[in-house]
This record gives C-alpha cells, sequence and structure tokens, in this order.
C-alpha cells in the first residue's frame, strides 16, 4: 500500500478543476501504524481460522488480568443463554407436538401448556442472561483501555530521553499509541463476540439433533451462505477503507490547515484559501466515488448473497417437505427446526464476522506487546545510590553519539565543575553545548567517558535522587495547558510545605513574570490555552519568562539554563540575569549566543564540532587569539558600528 514520496508540483502543472489531474500536494506515505493492513487483507479466512485458538487464548489473558469476575461473567452467561436456546427449542417442539395432536382443541391446548410455560420461561431466561452478559462485556471494555493506556504511559514517561533520538523507537511509540492499544478491548470484544456466535450455533444444532438429527445437514446448508455474506461484505469495506486511508488523511490534514488556529494568519497572508480548497475538492470528488464503488459492490453482493440464501432455504423447505411426506420427520419437528434455522443463521454470521476482526485487532495489539518489551528494555533500572547533592562534577574524556549519526556530537570533553560556580558553554550553532549540559543533567549517559559527582560515577547513583539536584531550562520548552501557577508549580510539584526554595510568586519575580502574570484576567489561576473556555496565550517572550520561573521555583544544586533570554526583551533580560548571579550552593550553566552575558562567568567553556577548544574566565580567553574572541568581537562590532 505505501506509496512512493513524489517532490509537489506546481499549481500550473497541475489542472485543479479536472478530475484525473494529479494532486498539487506530494502523496503521502501510508502511517506506519498501517503496516499489517496488506498482511491482513490477503490472508484467507481459513488460515484466519486456524490462528484462533491462540489468539482466543491471548484475549481471554487480556480479560483475567483485569477483571476476573466480568470476564467469567462475560462467558459464563453467554454459554448459559445457549443452553437456554436449546432448552427453549425443545420445549416448542414439545408445545407444538401437543397441539398438532389427534383430540379436542381445548386438551389439546391442556397439555401443551405446561411446555408452553417452560418454553416462555426459557426465553426470559436467555433474555436475561443476554443482557447480564452484555453488561459484563460493556464493563470490560473501559476496563481494559485504561488498563492498557495507563501501562502504554507509564512506559512511554520512563524511558530514557535516549530512546526518543532513536527513530525505530518512535516508530514503535507511534504504532503501539495510535493503533495497538486501543485493539486490547477489541480484541477481548470480539472473542467474546466470536464463543456467544459458536455457542448460538452449536445450541441451536443441540436442540435439531435432539429432535431429528437428519435435520442438522439441512441447518447447516440454510446459514452457510449467510456466513459467506458476512465474510464478503466484511472484506469487501476493509479493502476499500485500505484504499481511501492515505486520501482519507490528506483531506483530515487539509481540513485541519483551513479550520485552525495556529495556521489561520500564514493561510490568509499567503492566500492559500483556494490552493485548499481546490485541493479538497479533488480528494472530495475522489471520495464520493469510492463511496459510490462501495455501495455498488455491496449491494451486488448482498442480491447474490440474498438469492443463494433464498435458494438454500427454498433448498431446505424441500427437504423438510419430503421428510415429511415420508413420514421421517414430525410436522412439530420441522416447524420447530424453522425456527432453529433463523437462529443457527443469525450466530453463524456473527463468529464468522467475529473470526475476521478479531484476526486483524490481533495483529496490531501485538505491535502494543512488543512496544512494552522494547521499553522496558530502553527503561533505566533504577537502584543505586540516593545523593545529596555535589560539590564537585568532573567531566573525563566524555563522548556522545546519537543514534544513527556518524559524528560524535560531545568529543572526549574533560572539564571540571565546582558547585558554587556561574559557567559557560560558547560555541557555534551545533558545536554541542545543549548536548554536553543534558550529559551533566543526566538527561543522557555518554557513550563513552565517565561523569562523576565528587568522585562516584553517576551511573552508580540513582536517577531519580540525581535528577531532583538538577533544573533545566531548555531552549525547547513546552507550552502546558495549565495555569500561570500551575506551570510554575510543576517545576517541584511535590514540593512539601515549608522546604527550602522560593515561593511561586517569588521565582516569577526573579524572572520578570509576576507582573505579566498579574495583568492575565485571573492571574496566577488563568489557563494558559486558548483551546479551553477562558484560555489565554502568552507571547513567546512572556513564555520564556514562565519557563524560567518554574526552574527557579526547582531550586536545584545544578541550574542549567540553555539560551534563557532568547524571546527576551532588553529589560526582562537585564531583570533575569539579575538573578542568574553567583549563589553558594548552586552552580549555574549559562549557554547563550549573546556572550555580553557570560563576561563575568568564572569559567567559559568553549566548544567546536563538539570539542573542548578554549576554557578560561573572559579575559583569558580575550587575550588568547582563538574563536572566543573571535566571536566576540564580531558582536561587539555590531553594537559598535550601531552607536558610532
Ligand atoms: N536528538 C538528536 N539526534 C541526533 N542528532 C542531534 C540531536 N540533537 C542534536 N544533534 C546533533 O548534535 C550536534 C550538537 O547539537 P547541540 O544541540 O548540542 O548543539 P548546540 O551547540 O547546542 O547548538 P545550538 O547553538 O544551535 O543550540 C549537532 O550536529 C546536532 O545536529
Amino acid at each position: 500500500m505505501a506509496t512512493a514520496t513524489r517532490p509537489p508540483k506546481s499549481s500550473e502543472q497541475s489542472d485543479p478543476a479536472g478530475d484525473d489531474a494529479e494532486p498539487m500536494l506530494p502523496e503521502l506515505q501510508d502511517p506506519d501504524w498501517m503496516h499489517h493492513a496488506r498482511q491482513v487483507a490477503q490472508t484467507g479466512f481459513w488460515a484466519v481460522a486456524r490462528r484462533l485458538p491462540r489468539l482466543v487464548k491471548e484475549a481471554i489473558g487480556v480479560a483475567w488480568a483485569t477483571n476476573r469476575f466480568d470476564t467469567v461473567a462475560s462467558i459464563g452467561l453467554n454459554v448459559a443463554a445457549g443452553v437456554m436456546t436449546t432448552f427453549g427449542l425443545l420445549a416448542t417442539t414439545t408445545v407444538l407436538t401437543e397441539l398438532f395432536a389427534a383430540g379436542p382443541t381445548p386438551d389439546r391446548v391442556r397439555a401443551a401448556l405446561p411446555a408452553l410455560l417452560l418454553a416462555a420461561a426459557a426465553v426470559m431466561a436467555r433474555g436475561g442472561l443476554t443482557i447480564a452478559a452484555g453488561w459484563a462485556q460493556a464493563r470490560l471494555v473501559p476496563q481494559i483501555n485504561y488498563r492498557v493506556e495507563l501501562r502504554m504511559f507509564e512506559a512511554t514517561t520512563a524511558v530514557d530521553l535516549a530512546a526518543f533520538d532513536d527513530a525505530g523507537f518512535a516508530e514503535e511509540m507511534d504504532r503501539a499509541r495510535d493503533r495497538g492499544m486501543h485493539e486490547a478491548a477489541s480484541i477481548v470484544d470480539s472473542t467474546v463476540n466470536l464463543i456467544t456466535g459458536v455457542v448460538g450455533v452449536l445450541a441451536t444444532a443441540a436442540a435439531v439433533t435432539v429432535i431429528q438429527p437428519i435435520l442438522l445437514p439441512c441447518l447447516l446448508l440454510a446459514a452457510i451462505p449467510q456466513a459467506i455474506i458476512t465474510v464478503r461484505i466484511a472484506r469487501g469495506q476493509y479493502l476499500n477503507m485500505l484504499a481511501r486511508i492515505t486520501r482519507q488523511r490528506r483531506m483530515r490534514m487539509l481540513a485541519d490547515l483551513m479550520a485552525n488556529r495556529r495556521t489561520a494568519v500564514e493561510v490568509r497572508t499567503y492566500q492559500m484559501r483556494e490552493f485548499l480548497l481546490d485541493e479538497y475538492r479533488r480528494m472530495m470528488r475522489a471520495e464520493t466515488r469510492a463511496d459510490f464503488d462501495l455501495v455498488r459492490s455491496q449491494t451486488i453482493t448482498r442480491v447474490l448473497g440474498t438469492s443463494a440464501a433464498g435458494l438454500a432455504t427454498f433448498a431446505v423447505y424441500a427437504v423438510l417437505g419430503g421428510l415429511l411426506l415420508v413420514g421421517w420427520v414430525a410436522l412439530a419437528a420441522a416447524t420447530t427446526a424453522l425456527l432453529a434455522l433463523q437462529a443457527a443463521r443469525t450466530s453463524l454470521g456473527m463468529a464468522v464476522f467475529a473470526t475476521n476482526s478479531l484476526y486483524e485487532e490481533a495483529l496490531y495489539y501485538q505491535d502494543y506487546r512488543d512496544f512494552l518489551d522494547r521499553a522496558r528494555l530502553r527503561t533505566p533500572p533504577g537502584g543505586g545510590e540516593p545523593t545529596t547533592g555535589f560539590d564537585t562534577i568532573d567531566l573525563d574524556k566524555v563522548s556522545l553519539r546519537y543514534p544513527g549519526t556518524d559524528n560524535l556530537a560531545v568529543d572526549e570533553v574533560s572539564l571540571t565543575l565546582r558547585r558554587g560556580q556561574v559557567v559557560a558553554f560558547v560555541g557555534e550553532n551545533g558545536s554541542g553545548k545543549t548536548t554536553l549540559a543534558k550529559l551533566i543533567a543526566g538527561l543522557y549517559r555518554p557513550t563513552s567517558g565517565a561523569i562523576r559527582w565528587d568522585g562516584t560515577d553517576t551511573t552508580a547513583l540513582d536517577p531519580t535522587s540525581l535528577g531532583s539536584h538538577v533544573a533545566v531550562m531548555s531552549q525547547d520548552w513546552w507550552r502546558f495547558p495549565f495555569t500561570a501557577r500551575q506551570n510554575i508549580l510543576i517545576g517541584r510539584h511535590d514540593r512539601a510545605r515549608h522546604s527550602p526554595g522560593p515561593s511561586v510568586e517569588d521565582a516569577a519575580s526573579a524572572s520578570a513574570a509576576h507582573d505579566m502574570i498579574l495583568d492575565l484576567p485571573y492571574g496566577y489561576d488563568t489557563l494558559l490555552d486558548r483551546e479551553f473556555k477562558d484560555g489565554q496565550d502568552l507571547s513567546g517572550g512572556q513564555w520564556q519568562r514562565l519557563v524560567a520561573a518554574r526552574s527557579l521555583y526547582r531550586h536545584a544544586k545544578l541550574l542549567v539554563c540553555d539560551e534563557p533570554s532568547a524571546a527576551l526583551d532588553a529589560r526582562a533580560e537585564h531583570a533575569m540575569f539579575q538573578h542568574l548571579r553567583r549563589q553558594p550552593d548552586r552552580l549555574l550553566i549559562l549557554i547563550t549566543h549573546r556572550l555580553a552575558n557570560v563576561r563575568h562567568a568564572d569559567q567559559i567553556f568553549v566548544l567546536r564540532g563538539g570539542r573542548l577548544v578554549q576554557q578560561g574566565d573572559h579575559d583569558q580567553l580575550m587575550a588568547q587569539d582563538g574563536l572566543y574572541r573571535e566571536l566576540f568581537d564580531l558582536q561587539a562590532a555590531g553594537y559598535l558600528a550601531e552607536s558610532s
């Protein structure tokens, strides 16, 4: 199903009005979570049926692990309902036998009464059991969904950061998240439906066998066409869905572009309206054609299937008539057989449909299982010594290579940092500053070399304990859709009362965010997401102040500030750097391209291509003919030129 990505065509190359014109946008690839689709489409029904026992076992295992009571109830009650079907049919035969017997009508009715009551009781019991089974089955679905989702996010939040740089991991996570995890409840649902269908068929077959074994082949003859139609229609729908999925994704993508606050500005400034609408119309025309094709082919299948079912029913009637004539079957038994026929048809259709669904769902569910296994391997083992912090941090020939890359992002860097210092990492874009800071913060483990806190290799320290002493003001911060207060509090959401550290307001004041927050409609309780009622948004610089407040609120012994003032105006930048000064119990690592802000740092480390090429304070580095002086002079020249 995968289609190759083509380069975008210009609008002059294509005719938006023509039905068969090439699309203006490049073809999309099928989503990764659809990789089983072809396999499902190409597997025959019997091949699927052979794998059923394993799939049923797997599904029952999932249900059992979630809620044993509801599992037993949904299967047991369905089986009990099947037994009632058999009783009901047998009682109906007795009723009919009494009614069709010779003698005065009142006597016949009286004789039929006990069996009639029994038949009525069986029907009522069956109805009650089916409802109770449905209730248990419906209870199972949300419980399974919650359990599976929770396990998914327990895994995604526990894996090491490096896992997210691994393309294979990210792909498996998307598959498991987009589709796999939603199939857990579906495989249980389909399994219960399958069991219900099979029990229904067996129950009617048992009744018919008791009444007259010769009627059993008639029952199957009449039910099979129905089963075939069900499979064919389901497969047709599936293949049609496969053929259309990429187009439907493109339509959703276009719909998103045309009705979205984030894209609204560019759609207008570039006057993209007609371009997007043309593309949407083209997709819609193709979709409508596909809808018509599906409806036509399904109608044809239904006509053929219904005719075959009609013929089969006619054949059964003929056989029954023959059996009646030769006296092999009594009239009452033949009438019951017709009732059984109807019930068996429905049950068989249900079982066949459930088999088909179960096969497909189980393939995708396996993706979820595989992802959990892979995530377990990527989760740091935990344990290790707890730590109360550090006086010195030593890096000994530390290197890091990102997965799937050839070059070292950090190349044999050795340096020593001390609590109480302000140090700066300086270098051109891509020189490895952020990566080095993340290594020191424990977010990545070195590919080689060692990082030691007071002489202890950090790999021997408990990661949670180590992380509690670190705060990182990242340059890739996220706009969390919480209130302003929560956005700061999450810096240390579990901080105990009276434990050291600034209050939310103090942290906000230190990062020049306090006044800006007070100006919001609900102050600190303003929700910072426009997608919710009464939500507000902030400018990039205002968000950056809030992010800074969060990391100051964390009150950690190691504070990494990666481009903390990139989006700040001059006044806010000045105010923030007043607070990012030396503190005796904190090591501050500053990464910035605005070199004026690092002039007062105790140590400046200059990186180039991942290697540490210079180190010293500002005066020492300016005295050398090196990269630092070159970068500093370039920046200073810009200001000097302006002022002259
Ligand atoms: N997640 C990642 N996966 C693969 N390569 C990465 C990843 N992050 C960074 N790199 C690469 O590692 C090198 C160092 O990147 P890093 O972000 O540490 O540089 P930097 O000095 O902080 O750059 P900038 O000044 O632009 O922020 C670059 O070549 C970059 O392309």
